[in-house]
């Protein structure tokens, strides 16, 4: 793989990836934060400090239906990349995807190589 800049520069999805336009990002990034309730001010400035501290953890945001989930995800993607970093939204399915900002599914974007087929079912005990 090649790490020298110019090659960063030539991978085009990175280059997609960072041709946000910041302000505007964060005039909405503003604007979602207004309008967060306590947990997703909570979430989101946790996450927020670990990404700005480079911590590379893994949150679970967890919530009934209709919780806000969804909102808090696309406000935390839109901050990541208002600072010039890079922020993949993926989901399992493609209706979810729909739902996040430039969201793809996971199988999509990653490439995962798993064949699906319709009559697929994933096997999780109860
Ligand atoms: N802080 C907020 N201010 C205004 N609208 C909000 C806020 N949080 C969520 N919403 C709105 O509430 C609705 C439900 O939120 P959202 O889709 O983010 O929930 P969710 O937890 O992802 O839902 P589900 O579990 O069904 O996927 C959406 O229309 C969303 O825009």
């Amino acid at each position: 793989m090649n790490w020298e800049p110019q090659g960063i520069t030539q991978n085009q999805l990175l280059h997609a990836e960072l041709a946000y336009d910041a302000a505007d990002l964060l005039l909405d990034v503003e604007d979602r934060r207004d309008r967060f309730n306590a947990e997703q001010h909570d979430v989101f400035d946790r996450i927020m400090q670990s990404v700005q501290e480079n911590h590379g953890e893994c949150f679970f945001v967890h919530s009934g239906g209709g919780g806000g989930k969804t909102f808090l995800c696309n406000t935390i993607a839109s901050a990541v990349q208002a600072q010039g970093k890079v922020a993949l939204c993926v989901a399992s399915s493609g209706i979810a995807s729909l739902l996040l900002v430039g969201g793809r599914t996971a199988h999509s974007r990653f490439h995962i190589p798993i064949p699906i087929f319709e009559s697929l079912t994933c096997r999780i005990p109860k």
